[in-house]
């Protein structure tokens, strides 16, 4: 049981107070982890924020320099450095660590080189938090959940990966600025590999309370089937964009995997596309894939069994079978 977890029992019997003792690990300093600490101390996702590298000059300047801010957000705490022992105790490890996509990479090319840093990050990691809830960023991060788990041992509710919340989150900006109402009156959602083969699940998507296809405002064009098709297009290729442009992406990651730490940090249950080993979800065993997911304290705790259309069953079953492959050829499969 995660140590949350049992702090929720112990509050349901009366034995201890709501006051949070949690800790959140990001490993990896990088442009990724840099912005996810960052965005945990602002949001204050978790009382205490350990960031490791293997970069010491580097990661203990990044800490030095978050630490100079907290003045201005709020209580909680931030330490880190070279030393794999920064994570001990924790109750969220967040793995960001390893190689990015060069433009014109896509993120199924780092498989190899990324699988074999996480080989030989999880021991030492699973020795110093056991009781962790484990969330790989790093990409292709479907692939190295698969991995993490088969390396740690650890069940697979409690190592998953960001999946598509990233993906879902660019979907919802860009319907909020098609229909002129705000990002949280979207409900819609990206699922599938975080990569090439991810799909909008429309059959699903609200504006409000009104299904996509049927939502006609007063003084607005509806959204056409053509528009949905560009704007899906337009959320798959966004990270191409942006690595073109700046080298990386990472200010709405570092908010996605904050917000994820929260739910299990704060026992939410929230629903988000988060991305777990499947094991028999519409016929699919073996791989890590997002689907509406429950997201608390023991981790992936349900998973949400959404009535797909013929198109996005064939879309998902698509998805798997290119993780499959590719964990085949990891030797992971
Ligand atoms: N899943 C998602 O939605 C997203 C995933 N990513 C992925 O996140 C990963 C990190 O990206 P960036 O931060 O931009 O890369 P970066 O190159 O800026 O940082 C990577 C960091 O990992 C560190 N590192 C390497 N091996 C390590 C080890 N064994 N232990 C500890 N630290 C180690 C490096 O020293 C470096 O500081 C990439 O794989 C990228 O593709 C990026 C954006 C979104
Ligand atoms: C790099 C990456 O996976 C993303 O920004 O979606």
């Amino acid at each position: 049981m995660t140590r949350v977890a049992r702090d929720r029992a112990l509050r349901h019997a009366g034995q201890m107070s709501n006051s949070e003792r949690s800790k959140l690990s990001i490993v990896g300093a990088g442009a990724v982890g840099t912005s996810l600490a960052y965005a945990a101390l602002i949001r204050e996702s978790a009382r205490e924020i350990a960031l490791y590298d293997i970069q010491k000059a580097k990661v203990d300047a990044e800490v030095l320099d978050l630490a100079h801010g907290t003045q201005f957000t709020g209580s909680s705490r931030i330490i880190g450095g070279d030393d794999l022992d920064v994570v001990t105790g924790s109750d969220v490890v967040i793995i960001t660590a390893g190689a990015k996509q060069h433009p014109g990479q896509s993120r199924l090319d780092l498989a190899a080189v990324n699988v074999g840093i996480l080989r030989g990050l999880m021991p030492g990691l699973v020795e110093r938090a056991p009781d962790a809830v484990y969330i790989l960023v790093t990409n292709p991060c479907d692939i190295l959940a698969v991995a993490a788990q088969k390396f740690s041992g650890l069940p697979s509710a409690r190592v998953f990966a960001s999946g598509t919340v990233l993906d879902s989150s660019r979907l919802r900006w860009l319907l909020a600025e098609r229909t002129g109402v705000s990002t949280s009156s979207v409900h819609a959602m990206i699922v599938g590999e975080h990569g090439d083969s991810e799909f909008a699940l429309w059959s699903q998507a609200r504006i409000g309370p009104v299904p996509i296809q049927s939502w006609r405002p007063v003084d607005r064009a509806p959204v056409s089937a053509d528009e949905l098709d560009s704007i899906a297009e337009d959320v798959k290729t966004a990270a191409y964009r942006v690595i073109e442009g700046k080298g990386a992406t990472n200010y709405a990651i570092g908010l996605s995997g904050a917000r994820i730490a929260e739910a299990v940090l704060r026992d939410e249950g929230a629903i988000l596309p988060v991305s777990s080993v499947l094991d028999g979800y519409h016929g699919i065993s073996g791989v890590a894939l997002a689907v509406p997911s429950i997201v608390d304290a023991s981790g992936v705790s349900a998973l949400i069994d959404v009535p797909f259309s013929e198109q996005e069953e064939r879309q998902l079953q698509d998805s798997a079978r290119t993780l499959h492959e590719e964990l085949a050829k990891l030797g992971l499969g």
